[in-house]
């Protein structure tokens, strides 16, 4: 029997893998395996899923809706390849990826034999209604059959209205809330009549530009503040674990959008200081990013 696929999609920070985790927590009792795809080498989402997953598997340096085709097919192969199958497969697309590439692949015959794409959820973060005529954004919520609003307890309550009008107009879609319960059973809708108008895929790899940055010493925690809020303003996105000193353990940073949040990283996260920070070409100078982390760095 073929094995239904979730597809997660939705712009940088927008909370796609919070999704996922608040499904792989629900008590549903299947097994999930999960495929997730992370801009740069840094494997920071799969590191971040939930341990009930029936296995994570990050794909990294470059993007599946375009470099990666190959090696997502190959990694659902192997997934499907397992004793017992698993019974739901999520994947995780990166925050740059325009779901259509991805929706076309697994469209493939062969693959819909043993997997089948069932419903591609876009994430879209309510407190990112400036973002509603950007193409790429315009091209997840295109490639999108449901849509879920992330972050609305921290929105404008405005911004929450024009988002959901913006959307309304281009389609009638099934429009969820993160901040409420969403059972795993809703996001089974039936055929996606979207799919069988396949668009031209929006190649955006060239829009946007990463720095990866390490470092095995610890570092000084209101030093690292300063030069992050000195490095905001380029920045669409960065995650990362960062070793505070006098901290035994790593903390997770996250920055999406103009927040910033610091917490606890999972357990197994190794020593040393590793970051992505993402910005648009252009706006994002990778010698004034690198230079300015480098000053963080005890000599
Ligand atoms: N308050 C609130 N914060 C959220 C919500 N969803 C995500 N976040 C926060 O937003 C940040 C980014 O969330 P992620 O789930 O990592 O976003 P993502 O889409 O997977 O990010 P990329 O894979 O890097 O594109 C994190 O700090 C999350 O805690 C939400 O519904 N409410």
């Amino acid at each position: 029997m073929s094995v239904p696929v979730l597809l997660v999609t939705g712009f940088l920070g927008a909370g796609k893998t919070t999704f996922i985790n608040r499904l792989l927590q629900q008590d549903h009792g299947r097994r999930i395996a999960a495929i997730v795809n992370d801009f740069g080498s840094i494997n920071i989402d799969a590191a971040l899923l939930d341990s009930s997953a029936d296995g994570v598997i990050g794909l990294k340096n470059g993007c599946i809706c375009c470099s990666l085709q190959g090696d997502l097919m190959r990694t659902l192969r192997q997934v499907l390849s397992r004793d017992p199958v698993p019974d739901l497969i999520v994947i995780e697309a990166s925050g740059v990826a325009d779901p259509a590439g991805i929706t076309q692949s697994l469209m493939d015959p062969v693959i819909w034999t043993q997997a089948r794409l069932e419903t591609v959820i876009g994430i879209i973060d309510a407190t990112d209604s400036a973002r509603q005529n950007d193409p790429l954004w315009l091209a997840q919520l295109r490639g999108s059959d449901v849509l879920c609003l992330s972050k609305t307890a921290i929105a404008d309550g405005a911004d929450i209205d024009r988002l959901r009008l913006a959307v309304s107009v281009r389609g009638n879609k099934l429009m969820l809330d993160m901040e409420e319960p969403i059972p795993l059973e809703a996001l089974f809708i039936g055929d996606a009549p979207s799919r069988n108008h396949p668009t031209v895929p929006v190649h955006p790899e060239n829009r946007f530009c990463h720095l990866e940055w390490r470092c095995n010493a610890p570092m000084d925690l209101q030093q690292f503040q300063t030069a992050i809020t000195t490095l905001a303003p380029m920045l669409l996105r960065a995650k990362g674990f960062v070793q505070f000193k006098g901290q035994s353990e790593a903390t997770l940073f996250q920055l999406a959008g103009n927040r910033v949040a610091l917490s606890r990283a999972p357990e197994h996260t190794d020593t040393g200081s590793a970051l992505v920070l993402i910005g648009e070409r252009g706006a994002f100078e990778p010698e004034v990013v690198q230079s300015t982390l480098d000053r963080l760095a005890p000599h």
